[in-house]
């Protein structure tokens, strides 16, 4: 069988673009994905080309590909079919929109934007264009999240009334980030809510709203809470969002969503404190176990007694790798891929078939998200700068 092979072009050389590339070698039989397959073709580096062939180098690229020292170079590359933007939130908007209007597809790191303006008018020139695009919100495709989903679908844990998701990182931020980190920096979108909050709220809204048909998703409401850290982006944020459903669905549901740096749902590492994520329904509930954006464990408990703990690792090149993660405390259990993977073979999947979005968090939905956190910085005083809050398009950053 022929294989539909994916070239992509990498945009920035940071943490991420390294963990995301060396899973774009991981050869995708080993996830019994037999139809497609990942090329690295080029990256690029907006301080050097040396050190985007560096790059390449080190996530184990093909000889051929190109190292670039701009991302104009690398848009330009008639060889690439798409390219993933790797980049701090501040720069989303400007290298997404660069990357559009060059006419390639994209795959955009989260948080999407810096906010919802900004995702509107992508998602506009995407369709424009007729262009892919997608948020790498990577866990939404992991085998995991697609299980929660079917247990709620099915009906198994009843009518869903509630979810609890916490995504805090057990950091203290003076130690771990000096004032220019893009996790505390206003300057790069920096903050616990773009950064980390992204993660509760994707609980949140995969539990109780993308399992709604698309007809009947519905915005929800917010109410919020924040605290700032010195530099003015937030280091603890706590949401309660009313989802409007239906009667036949159990009605209004609630969803809460928190994040902070300094505390953690996991403080043995050994999950002895409990779930960090509970989805309740009425005849039981769904629980998942930090961390939200990569989590391994789930368990079932039903009102009959029923108790049923499910572990998914990810599938990798074989003992004794260890990807990078995230800031870089945590390493991959040894022999596992990273889990990035599954969406990139999503961007596969979607350019084989002809479609422009992404099947598990479409371009209205990463909106809709994106306008709950403006409604969230909105509602407790946070703003970022304006060159960065801005749609112009170029605007030197
Ligand atoms: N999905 C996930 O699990 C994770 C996602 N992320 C997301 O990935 C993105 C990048 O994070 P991460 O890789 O950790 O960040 P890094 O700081 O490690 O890398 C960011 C890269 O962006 C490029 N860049 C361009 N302009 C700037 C600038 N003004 N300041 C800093 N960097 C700049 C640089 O690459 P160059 O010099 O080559 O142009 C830099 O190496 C963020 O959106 C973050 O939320 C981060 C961690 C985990
Ligand atoms: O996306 C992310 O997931 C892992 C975290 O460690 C990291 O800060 C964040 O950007």
């Amino acid at each position: 069988m022929s294989k539909f092979t994916l070239r992509w072009g990498i945009l920035a050389t940071g943490g991420i673009a390294e963990s995301f590339s060396r899973d774009l070698t991981v050869n995708p039989e080993t996830r019994n994905v037999n139809d497609i397959k990942h090329e690295i073709v080029a990256a690029a580096s907006s301080s050097s080309a040396d050190r985007a062939s560096q790059f390449l180098k080190k996530v184990g690229a093909p000889s051929s590909a190109k190292g670039y020292g701009s991302y104009e170079e690398l848009v330009a590359d008639k060889d690439v079919d798409i390219i993933y933007v790797a980049t701090p939130h501040s720069h989303h908007y400007q290298n997404a929109m660069l990357c559009l209007e060059g006419g390639k597809n994209v795959l955009c790191e989260k948080a999407f934007t810096v906010n919802a303006a900004q995702a509107k008018k992508l998602a506009e020139k995407a369709k424009e264009k007729n262009l892919f695009l997608m948020e790498a919100v990577w866990t939404r495709y992991f085998p995991l999240s697609i299980y929660v989903r079917d247990i709620i679908t099915s009906g198994k844990i009843g009518k869903v009334h509630r979810t609890f998701a916490d995504l805090s990182i057990g950091t203290l931020p003076e130690d771990a980030f000096d004032n220019s980190h893009r996790m505390v920096n206003p300057d790069l979108a920096g903050g616990a809510l773009l950064d980390l909050g992204i993660y509760a709220l994707t609980w949140v809204f995969q539990t109780l709203y993308h399992t709604q048909p698309e007809s009947a998703r519905k915005a929800p409401t917010v109410v919020s809470s924040l605290k700032k850290y010195p530099t003015g982006a937030d280091e603890m944020t706590t949401m309660l969002l009313t989802f409007p459903r239906s009667e036949e669905l159990g009605g209004d549901a609630h969803g809460i969503a928190t994040t902070a740096f300094r505390t953690t749902p996991d403080p043995d590492g050994k999950g002895s404190a409990g779930p960090a994520i509970r989805v309740q329904g009425d005849k039981g509930e769904i629980q998942v176990f930090h961390p939200a954006f990569r989590p391994s464990k789930t368990k079932l408990v039903l009102f009959d007694g029923t108790v049923e703990e499910k572990t998914f690792t990810q599938p990798g090149p074989g003992k004794g790798s260890g990807f990078y993660n995230g800031f870089g405390d945590d390493k991959n259990p040894e022999g596992e891929g990273h889990g990035m993977f599954w969406e990139a073979d999503e961007c596969a999947f979607a350019l084989k078939e002809g479609r422009k979005e992404g099947k598990y968090e479409g371009l209205q939905e990463s909106i809709v998200i994106m306008e709950t956190m403006d409604e969230v910085r909105k509602q407790n005083g946070m703003t970022y700068p304006e060159k960065i809050e801005t749609t112009k398009f170029p605007t030197q950053l």
